[in-house]
Protein backbone atom coordinates (compact mmCIF):
# COMPACT_ATOMS: atom_id res chain seq x y z
CA UNK A 1 0.00 0.00 0.00
CA UNK A 2 1.54 3.56 -1.20
CA UNK A 3 1.95 6.17 1.31
CA UNK A 4 -0.47 9.21 0.75
CA UNK A 5 1.21 11.70 -0.88
CA UNK A 6 0.73 15.18 -1.01
CA UNK A 7 0.55 16.19 2.53
CA UNK A 8 1.25 20.07 3.31
CA UNK A 9 3.83 20.79 5.51
CA UNK A 10 2.52 22.27 8.25
CA UNK A 11 1.73 25.94 8.93
CA UNK A 12 4.26 28.25 10.04
CA UNK A 13 4.02 31.55 11.63
CA UNK A 14 4.93 34.61 9.56
CA UNK A 15 6.50 37.64 10.63
CA UNK A 16 4.02 38.71 12.55
CA UNK A 17 3.36 35.82 14.37
CA UNK A 18 -0.06 35.02 12.63
CA UNK A 19 -0.64 31.77 10.89
CA UNK A 20 0.50 31.69 8.02
CA UNK A 21 -0.71 28.81 5.30
CA UNK A 22 1.36 26.17 4.01
CA UNK A 23 2.93 25.93 0.92
CA UNK A 24 0.18 24.89 -2.01
CA UNK A 25 1.46 22.54 -4.46
CA UNK A 26 0.33 22.29 -7.87
CA UNK A 27 0.32 18.22 -7.16
CA UNK A 28 -2.71 19.15 -4.34
CA UNK A 29 -4.67 21.34 -6.62
CA UNK A 30 -4.60 19.07 -9.62
CA UNK A 31 -6.05 16.33 -7.04
CA UNK A 32 -8.84 18.90 -6.40
CA UNK A 33 -9.78 18.47 -10.29
CA UNK A 34 -12.88 16.97 -10.94
CA UNK A 35 -11.39 14.88 -13.42
CA UNK A 36 -9.35 13.39 -11.09
CA UNK A 37 -11.31 12.57 -8.72
CA UNK A 38 -15.08 12.35 -9.47
CA UNK A 39 -13.99 8.45 -11.15
CA UNK A 40 -13.19 7.56 -7.76
CA UNK A 41 -16.27 8.73 -6.21
CA UNK A 42 -18.61 8.84 -8.93
CA UNK A 43 -21.23 7.12 -7.61
CA UNK A 44 -21.38 9.90 -4.65
CA UNK A 45 -22.08 12.30 -6.65
CA UNK A 46 -24.33 13.67 -9.11
CA UNK A 47 -24.44 12.35 -12.85
CA UNK A 48 -21.64 14.06 -14.68
CA UNK A 49 -19.92 13.46 -17.74
CA UNK A 50 -16.09 14.60 -18.34
CA UNK A 51 -15.12 16.46 -21.88
CA UNK A 52 -11.69 16.82 -22.03
CA UNK A 53 -10.73 20.24 -24.10
CA UNK A 54 -9.09 20.75 -27.27
CA UNK A 55 -6.65 24.10 -27.42
CA UNK A 56 -9.09 25.85 -30.11
CA UNK A 57 -11.78 25.58 -27.56
CA UNK A 58 -9.63 27.35 -25.33
CA UNK A 59 -8.61 29.50 -27.48
CA UNK A 60 -12.38 30.44 -28.02
CA UNK A 61 -13.17 31.14 -24.52
CA UNK A 62 -10.08 33.36 -24.25
CA UNK A 63 -11.48 35.93 -27.26
CA UNK A 64 -13.16 38.59 -27.35
CA UNK A 65 -16.71 38.59 -28.51
CA UNK A 66 -18.80 35.77 -28.47
CA UNK A 67 -19.41 33.71 -31.84
CA UNK A 68 -22.25 31.22 -31.21
CA UNK A 69 -22.96 28.15 -33.11
CA UNK A 70 -25.63 28.06 -35.89
CA UNK A 71 -27.17 24.53 -36.47
CA UNK A 72 -30.06 24.18 -35.23
CA UNK A 73 -29.86 22.28 -31.94
CA UNK A 74 -27.87 25.08 -30.21
CA UNK A 75 -30.49 27.29 -30.96
CA UNK A 76 -33.37 26.06 -29.44
CA UNK A 77 -35.29 29.46 -29.58
CA UNK A 78 -33.97 30.68 -32.84
CA UNK A 79 -37.52 31.19 -34.14
CA UNK A 80 -38.77 33.44 -31.80
CA UNK A 81 -35.52 35.60 -32.17
CA UNK A 82 -35.99 39.04 -33.80
CA UNK A 83 -33.05 40.29 -34.97
CA UNK A 84 -34.42 42.96 -37.82
CA UNK A 85 -32.96 45.74 -35.49
CA UNK A 86 -29.41 44.70 -36.24
CA UNK A 87 -27.09 43.49 -39.08
CA UNK A 88 -24.70 41.24 -37.11
CA UNK A 89 -21.05 40.77 -38.95
CA UNK A 90 -21.41 37.19 -38.16
CA UNK A 91 -24.97 36.01 -38.78
CA UNK A 92 -24.23 32.78 -36.46
CA UNK A 93 -23.61 35.32 -33.84
CA UNK A 94 -26.56 35.80 -30.96
CA UNK A 95 -24.34 38.76 -29.49
CA UNK A 96 -21.66 41.20 -31.78
CA UNK A 97 -18.10 41.34 -31.13
CA UNK A 98 -17.27 44.25 -28.43
CA UNK A 99 -17.04 47.78 -29.83
CA UNK A 100 -13.53 48.03 -31.21
CA UNK A 101 -11.07 50.11 -29.76
CA UNK A 102 -9.38 52.39 -32.98
CA UNK A 103 -6.92 52.75 -30.51
CA UNK A 104 -5.96 49.07 -31.10
CA UNK A 105 -3.94 48.97 -33.89
CA UNK A 106 -2.80 45.54 -33.09
CA UNK A 107 -6.09 43.58 -34.96
CA UNK A 108 -6.70 46.61 -37.03
CA UNK A 109 -5.36 44.82 -40.46
CA UNK A 110 -7.91 41.33 -39.41
CA UNK A 111 -10.99 42.86 -41.27
CA UNK A 112 -11.48 41.31 -44.00
CA UNK A 113 -9.16 38.57 -43.66
CA UNK A 114 -11.20 34.96 -43.19
CA UNK A 115 -10.70 34.12 -39.67
CA UNK A 116 -10.97 30.43 -37.85
CA UNK A 117 -11.94 33.25 -34.50
CA UNK A 118 -14.77 33.93 -36.47
CA UNK A 119 -16.34 30.88 -37.54
CA UNK A 120 -18.99 29.40 -35.27
CA UNK A 121 -18.10 26.54 -32.76
CA UNK A 122 -19.94 23.63 -34.63
CA UNK A 123 -17.54 24.46 -37.83
CA UNK A 124 -14.68 25.56 -36.06
CA UNK A 125 -14.43 22.46 -33.38
CA UNK A 126 -17.36 20.32 -34.79
CA UNK A 127 -16.29 16.97 -33.28
CA UNK A 128 -16.42 18.81 -29.51
CA UNK A 129 -19.75 21.11 -30.42
CA UNK A 130 -21.33 17.82 -30.72
CA UNK A 131 -20.13 15.53 -28.47
CA UNK A 132 -20.87 18.17 -25.80
CA UNK A 133 -24.67 18.49 -27.29
CA UNK A 134 -25.16 15.02 -27.05
CA UNK A 135 -23.72 14.60 -23.76
CA UNK A 136 -26.55 17.55 -22.69
CA UNK A 137 -29.27 14.87 -24.21
CA UNK A 138 -27.67 12.08 -22.24
CA UNK A 139 -27.95 13.56 -19.17
CA UNK A 140 -31.66 14.20 -19.24
CA UNK A 141 -31.48 17.40 -21.09
CA UNK A 142 -30.24 20.22 -19.22
CA UNK A 143 -27.08 20.16 -17.18
CA UNK A 144 -24.68 22.25 -14.81
CA UNK A 145 -21.25 23.47 -16.21
CA UNK A 146 -17.95 23.94 -14.55
CA UNK A 147 -13.92 23.58 -15.63
CA UNK A 148 -11.77 21.85 -13.35
CA UNK A 149 -12.45 23.90 -10.16
CA UNK A 150 -14.80 26.38 -11.14
CA UNK A 151 -18.54 26.89 -12.36
CA UNK A 152 -19.33 30.03 -13.86
CA UNK A 153 -21.93 31.37 -11.12
CA UNK A 154 -20.30 35.01 -11.81
CA UNK A 155 -22.24 34.99 -15.11
CA UNK A 156 -25.29 33.63 -13.88
CA UNK A 157 -26.61 36.94 -15.40
CA UNK A 158 -26.52 36.61 -19.06
CA UNK A 159 -28.22 33.15 -19.24
CA UNK A 160 -31.32 32.45 -20.72
CA UNK A 161 -32.02 30.63 -17.17
CA UNK A 162 -31.32 33.45 -15.03
CA UNK A 163 -29.63 33.60 -11.85
CA UNK A 164 -28.70 29.95 -12.46
CA UNK A 165 -25.67 27.95 -14.32
CA UNK A 166 -28.58 25.78 -15.91
CA UNK A 167 -27.46 25.16 -19.98
CA UNK A 168 -29.94 23.11 -22.67
CA UNK A 169 -27.53 23.70 -25.32
CA UNK A 170 -23.91 23.99 -26.36
CA UNK A 171 -24.53 27.77 -27.03
CA UNK A 172 -25.71 28.34 -23.29
CA UNK A 173 -22.59 26.82 -22.23
CA UNK A 174 -20.38 29.11 -24.48
CA UNK A 175 -22.10 32.36 -22.81
CA UNK A 176 -21.78 31.03 -19.55
CA UNK A 177 -18.21 29.82 -20.10
CA UNK A 178 -16.99 32.83 -21.82
CA UNK A 179 -18.78 35.47 -19.56
CA UNK A 180 -17.20 34.03 -16.41
CA UNK A 181 -14.06 35.40 -14.71
CA UNK A 182 -13.92 32.15 -12.64
CA UNK A 183 -13.85 30.00 -15.87
CA UNK A 184 -10.82 32.48 -16.88
CA UNK A 185 -9.05 31.83 -13.83
CA UNK A 186 -9.29 28.13 -14.48
CA UNK A 187 -7.35 28.69 -17.31
CA UNK A 188 -4.73 31.00 -16.66
CA UNK A 189 -4.16 31.18 -12.85
CA UNK A 190 -4.87 27.94 -11.56
CA UNK A 191 -1.67 27.30 -10.31
CA UNK A 192 -0.66 30.88 -9.63
CA UNK A 193 0.95 31.04 -6.12
CA UNK A 194 1.88 26.87 -5.81
CA UNK A 195 5.21 26.14 -4.47
CA UNK A 196 7.49 25.57 -7.15
CA UNK A 197 8.16 21.62 -7.31
CA UNK A 198 11.28 20.09 -7.77
CA UNK A 199 10.08 17.24 -10.10
CA UNK A 200 9.12 18.11 -13.84
CA UNK A 201 5.36 19.48 -13.00
CA UNK A 202 2.43 17.31 -13.14
CA UNK A 203 0.41 18.05 -16.50
CA UNK A 204 -2.33 19.91 -16.89
CA UNK A 205 -5.26 19.29 -18.87
CA UNK A 206 -8.32 21.57 -19.02
CA UNK A 207 -11.70 19.75 -19.10
CA UNK A 208 -15.13 20.68 -19.59
CA UNK A 209 -17.39 19.02 -16.34
CA UNK A 210 -21.10 18.46 -17.51
CA UNK A 211 -23.67 17.92 -14.37
CA UNK A 212 -26.85 16.39 -14.31
CA UNK A 213 -29.17 19.60 -13.15
CA UNK A 214 -31.30 19.69 -10.72
CA UNK A 215 -33.36 22.08 -8.51
CA UNK A 216 -30.66 21.92 -6.18
CA UNK A 217 -32.10 23.86 -2.35
CA UNK A 218 -29.32 26.23 -1.55
CA UNK A 219 -29.94 25.61 2.19
CA UNK A 220 -29.32 22.52 2.25
CA UNK A 221 -25.55 22.70 0.12
CA UNK A 222 -22.46 22.68 2.84
CA UNK A 223 -18.80 22.80 2.72
CA UNK A 224 -16.74 21.04 4.89
CA UNK A 225 -12.92 21.31 5.81
CA UNK A 226 -10.27 18.38 6.62
CA UNK A 227 -7.60 18.61 8.58
CA UNK A 228 -5.13 15.57 9.07
CA UNK A 229 -7.78 13.40 7.80
CA UNK A 230 -10.17 14.18 10.27
CA UNK A 231 -13.66 16.09 9.56
CA UNK A 232 -13.16 19.35 11.60
CA UNK A 233 -15.43 22.13 10.59
CA UNK A 234 -19.04 22.36 8.44
CA UNK A 235 -20.62 25.81 7.02
CA UNK A 236 -23.66 26.48 5.55
CA UNK A 237 -22.82 27.41 2.32
CA UNK A 238 -25.85 29.65 1.11
CA UNK A 239 -25.38 32.79 3.49
CA UNK A 240 -28.88 33.17 4.26
CA UNK A 241 -30.71 32.31 7.71
CA UNK A 242 -33.01 29.16 7.98
CA UNK A 243 -35.25 28.56 10.85
CA UNK A 244 -35.55 25.10 9.90
CA UNK A 245 -32.01 24.12 9.90
CA UNK A 246 -31.12 24.38 13.48
CA UNK A 247 -33.64 21.33 14.06
CA UNK A 248 -31.77 19.30 10.97
CA UNK A 249 -28.22 20.21 12.94
CA UNK A 250 -27.54 16.19 14.00
CA UNK A 251 -28.43 15.12 10.85
CA UNK A 252 -26.28 17.24 8.82
CA UNK A 253 -23.23 15.91 10.77
CA UNK A 254 -24.64 12.40 10.72
CA UNK A 255 -24.84 12.58 6.86
CA UNK A 256 -21.48 14.03 6.19
CA UNK A 257 -19.72 12.43 8.23
CA UNK A 258 -21.17 9.07 6.50
CA UNK A 259 -19.84 10.37 3.10
CA UNK A 260 -16.34 11.40 4.76
CA UNK A 261 -15.57 8.27 6.92
CA UNK A 262 -16.88 5.33 4.31
CA UNK A 263 -15.26 7.21 1.08
CA UNK A 264 -12.53 10.00 1.53
CA UNK A 265 -11.26 9.91 4.78
CA UNK A 266 -8.35 7.18 3.97
CA UNK A 267 -8.72 7.54 0.03
CA UNK A 268 -8.19 11.16 -1.11
CA UNK A 269 -4.81 11.42 -1.37
CA UNK A 270 -4.38 14.77 0.30
CA UNK A 271 -5.18 15.19 4.46
CA UNK A 272 -6.18 18.46 4.39
CA UNK A 273 -8.63 19.60 1.99
CA UNK A 274 -12.61 20.61 1.55
CA UNK A 275 -15.46 19.16 0.27
CA UNK A 276 -19.35 20.60 -0.69
CA UNK A 277 -21.88 18.59 -0.67
CA UNK A 278 -25.84 18.52 -0.92
CA UNK A 279 -28.07 16.49 1.04
CA UNK A 280 -30.97 15.59 0.01
CA UNK A 281 -34.14 15.93 2.11
CA UNK A 282 -35.65 12.22 2.40
CA UNK A 283 -38.76 12.53 3.74
CA UNK A 284 -40.87 15.36 5.84
CA UNK A 285 -42.26 12.46 8.08
CA UNK A 286 -39.06 10.36 9.22
CA UNK A 287 -38.00 11.73 12.09
CA UNK A 288 -34.94 9.41 12.53
CA UNK A 289 -33.91 9.79 8.63
CA UNK A 290 -35.07 13.83 7.88
CA UNK A 291 -31.99 13.64 5.33
CA UNK A 292 -31.10 11.17 2.49
CA UNK A 293 -27.60 10.67 1.81
CA UNK A 294 -24.67 13.48 1.26
CA UNK A 295 -23.71 13.98 -2.54
CA UNK A 296 -20.35 14.71 -3.04
CA UNK A 297 -20.67 18.28 -5.16
CA UNK A 298 -16.99 19.32 -5.49
CA UNK A 299 -13.48 18.90 -3.70
CA UNK A 300 -11.03 22.33 -3.20
CA UNK A 301 -8.16 23.00 -2.02
CA UNK A 302 -6.67 23.61 1.15
CA UNK A 303 -5.89 27.03 0.38
CA UNK A 304 -6.52 30.95 0.50
CA UNK A 305 -8.00 30.84 -2.51
CA UNK A 306 -11.09 28.49 -0.74
CA UNK A 307 -13.70 30.72 0.64
CA UNK A 308 -14.06 29.28 4.55
CA UNK A 309 -17.56 31.33 4.44
CA UNK A 310 -18.60 30.66 8.01
CA UNK A 311 -15.21 30.74 9.25
CA UNK A 312 -12.70 31.93 9.47
CA UNK A 313 -8.93 30.57 7.40
CA UNK A 314 -6.76 31.49 10.72
CA UNK A 315 -9.53 29.37 13.20
CA UNK A 316 -9.53 26.69 10.42
CA UNK A 317 -5.36 26.50 10.15
CA UNK A 318 -5.15 26.67 14.13
CA UNK A 319 -7.88 23.72 14.72
CA UNK A 320 -5.66 21.55 17.17
CA UNK A 321 -6.62 17.92 15.59
CA UNK A 322 -6.48 15.69 18.41
CA UNK A 323 -5.67 12.17 16.30
CA UNK A 324 -4.45 13.41 13.71
CA UNK A 325 -3.54 10.81 10.83
CA UNK A 326 -0.58 11.37 8.82
CA UNK A 327 -0.15 9.35 5.55
CA UNK A 328 -3.03 5.97 5.37
CA UNK A 329 -3.87 3.57 3.14
CA UNK A 330 -4.31 3.95 -0.19
CA UNK A 331 -6.01 0.17 -1.11
CA UNK A 332 -4.99 -1.38 -4.94
CA UNK A 333 -8.99 -1.63 -5.58
CA UNK A 334 -9.36 2.51 -4.43
CA UNK A 335 -6.59 3.24 -6.43
CA UNK A 336 -8.32 1.78 -9.46
CA UNK A 337 -11.52 3.61 -8.51
CA UNK A 338 -13.51 1.04 -6.72
CA UNK A 339 -15.19 2.13 -3.46
CA UNK A 340 -14.96 -0.52 -0.81
CA UNK A 341 -15.64 0.85 2.80
CA UNK A 342 -13.11 0.11 5.28
CA UNK A 343 -15.25 -2.25 8.77
CA UNK A 344 -13.93 0.17 10.90
CA UNK A 345 -14.72 3.50 9.72
CA UNK A 346 -17.82 3.45 11.88
CA UNK A 347 -15.71 2.70 15.15
CA UNK A 348 -13.10 5.10 14.12
CA UNK A 349 -15.72 7.84 13.72
CA UNK A 350 -17.16 7.25 17.34
CA UNK A 351 -13.91 8.13 18.31
CA UNK A 352 -13.12 11.20 16.45
CA UNK A 353 -14.01 14.73 17.98
CA UNK A 354 -17.06 16.28 16.52
CA UNK A 355 -17.10 18.79 13.87
CA UNK A 356 -17.85 22.65 14.83
CA UNK A 357 -21.12 22.71 12.21
CA UNK A 358 -21.66 26.57 11.50
CA UNK A 359 -25.42 27.97 10.18
CA UNK A 360 -25.94 31.61 9.90
CA UNK A 361 -28.21 32.63 12.67
CA UNK A 362 -30.62 35.03 13.04
CA UNK A 363 -29.78 38.64 12.66
CA UNK A 364 -26.15 37.41 11.68
CA UNK A 365 -24.33 40.14 10.24
CA UNK A 366 -22.96 37.49 8.13
CA UNK A 367 -26.37 36.78 6.44
CA UNK A 368 -26.55 37.59 2.88
CA UNK A 369 -27.97 40.93 2.22
CA UNK A 370 -30.76 40.83 -0.34
CA UNK A 371 -30.07 44.14 -1.79
CA UNK A 372 -26.54 43.19 -3.09
CA UNK A 373 -25.33 40.32 -4.75
CA UNK A 374 -22.80 38.26 -4.39
CA UNK A 375 -20.53 38.67 -7.22
CA UNK A 376 -20.25 41.86 -9.72
CA UNK A 377 -23.82 40.85 -11.26
CA UNK A 378 -25.66 44.23 -10.26
CA UNK A 379 -23.29 45.86 -12.23
CA UNK A 380 -23.89 45.30 -16.00
CA UNK A 381 -19.93 44.98 -17.36
CA UNK A 382 -18.42 47.83 -18.90
CA UNK A 383 -18.32 46.27 -22.23
CA UNK A 384 -22.26 46.34 -22.69
CA UNK A 385 -22.53 49.69 -21.24
CA UNK A 386 -20.24 51.10 -23.03
CA UNK A 387 -21.96 49.15 -26.62
CA UNK A 388 -25.18 50.17 -25.26
CA UNK A 389 -24.33 53.31 -25.01
CA UNK A 390 -22.13 53.80 -28.21
CA UNK A 391 -25.44 52.68 -30.57
CA UNK A 392 -28.34 50.87 -31.60
CA UNK A 393 -26.88 46.91 -31.21
CA UNK A 394 -30.13 44.97 -30.81
CA UNK A 395 -27.76 42.09 -29.15
CA UNK A 396 -26.28 44.71 -26.62
CA UNK A 397 -29.58 45.57 -25.64
CA UNK A 398 -30.79 42.15 -25.17
CA UNK A 399 -27.70 41.78 -22.81
CA UNK A 400 -29.34 44.82 -21.02
CA UNK A 401 -32.65 43.20 -20.90
CA UNK A 402 -31.47 40.18 -19.90
CA UNK A 403 -29.96 41.68 -16.98
CA UNK A 404 -33.23 43.73 -16.09
CA UNK A 405 -35.30 40.05 -16.07
CA UNK A 406 -32.29 38.63 -14.13
CA UNK A 407 -32.71 41.21 -11.60
CA UNK A 408 -36.11 40.98 -11.12
CA UNK A 409 -35.97 37.05 -10.99
CA UNK A 410 -33.39 37.65 -8.19
CA UNK A 411 -34.79 39.99 -5.91
CA UNK A 412 -37.90 37.97 -6.34
CA UNK A 413 -36.48 34.53 -6.11
CA UNK A 414 -34.44 35.28 -2.49
CA UNK A 415 -37.38 36.88 -0.94
CA UNK A 416 -39.54 33.39 -1.90
CA UNK A 417 -36.46 31.70 -0.27
CA UNK A 418 -36.78 33.26 3.24
CA UNK A 419 -39.87 31.34 3.25
CA UNK A 420 -38.43 28.14 3.78
CA UNK A 421 -37.45 25.10 2.10
CA UNK A 422 -40.28 25.45 -0.80
CA UNK A 423 -40.96 22.28 -3.04
CA UNK A 424 -37.48 21.91 -4.70
CA UNK A 425 -34.61 19.75 -4.63
CA UNK A 426 -36.44 16.85 -3.55
CA UNK A 427 -34.29 13.42 -3.18
CA UNK A 428 -35.27 11.53 -6.48
CA UNK A 429 -33.80 14.98 -8.40
CA UNK A 430 -30.44 13.70 -7.33
CA UNK A 431 -27.99 11.14 -8.60
CA UNK A 432 -29.04 7.69 -6.81
CA UNK A 433 -26.35 5.79 -5.82
CA UNK A 434 -25.23 2.98 -8.53
CA UNK A 435 -28.18 3.72 -11.15
CA UNK A 436 -27.25 6.56 -12.63
CA UNK A 437 -23.44 7.22 -12.02
CA UNK A 438 -21.91 8.09 -14.64
CA UNK A 439 -18.65 8.38 -15.89
CA UNK A 440 -15.58 9.95 -17.50
CA UNK A 441 -15.56 10.45 -21.80
CA UNK A 442 -12.35 10.69 -23.56
N1 LIG B 1 -26.00 19.49 -10.93
C1 LIG B 1 -26.36 20.67 -10.48
N2 LIG B 1 -27.61 21.14 -10.68
C2 LIG B 1 -27.98 22.35 -10.23
N3 LIG B 1 -27.17 23.20 -9.57
C3 LIG B 1 -25.92 22.78 -9.34
C4 LIG B 1 -25.45 21.52 -9.77
N4 LIG B 1 -24.16 21.39 -9.40
C5 LIG B 1 -23.85 22.52 -8.76
N5 LIG B 1 -24.89 23.36 -8.72
C6 LIG B 1 -24.94 24.69 -8.10
O1 LIG B 1 -23.81 25.41 -8.52
C7 LIG B 1 -23.09 25.88 -7.40
C8 LIG B 1 -21.64 25.93 -7.72
O2 LIG B 1 -21.16 24.63 -8.03
P1 LIG B 1 -19.68 24.24 -7.65
O3 LIG B 1 -19.52 24.16 -6.18
O4 LIG B 1 -19.33 23.02 -8.41
O5 LIG B 1 -18.89 25.51 -8.23
P2 LIG B 1 -17.52 26.14 -7.77
O6 LIG B 1 -17.16 27.13 -8.81
O7 LIG B 1 -16.54 25.07 -7.47
O8 LIG B 1 -17.89 26.91 -6.42
P3 LIG B 1 -16.84 27.46 -5.34
O9 LIG B 1 -16.06 28.55 -6.00
O10 LIG B 1 -17.71 27.96 -4.21
O11 LIG B 1 -15.96 26.31 -4.92
C9 LIG B 1 -23.44 24.92 -6.28
O12 LIG B 1 -23.31 25.56 -5.04
C10 LIG B 1 -24.87 24.57 -6.60
O13 LIG B 1 -25.74 25.55 -6.05
MG1 LIG C 1 -15.46 24.52 -5.76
Amino acid sequence: MPAIEGKPAQPVANQDGEVAFPPVTREHILHCSYDYWFPKYRTSCIRSEIIPLTPDFVSYIHEDGIVLADDPSSNPNQEEEDDDDWEPTNPSSDFPPPPRDPRDESDSDDDDEPSAARLPPNKRFPELHQKIESTIAQLGGSVAPKLNWSSPRDATWISRHPNTIKCTSANDIYILLKSSSFISHDLDHAFDDCAPTSQSPPPFQPVLVLRSYFNILPSLEFRCFVKDRNLVAITQRDPNYYPFLRSLRPHITTRIRELFTKRLKFTFPEADFSFDVYIPEASYDDEVNRLGRARLIDINPWAPRTDPILFGWDELLEINVKRPVIGGPLSAQEEDGSEEESESDDEEAEEEDQPELRLVEKDDPAAYNFSSPAFSAHKLPKDVVDASQAGEGGGMRELAERFREFETGRREGAQGQQGGQGGQGRVEEVTEEGEQGGGTST
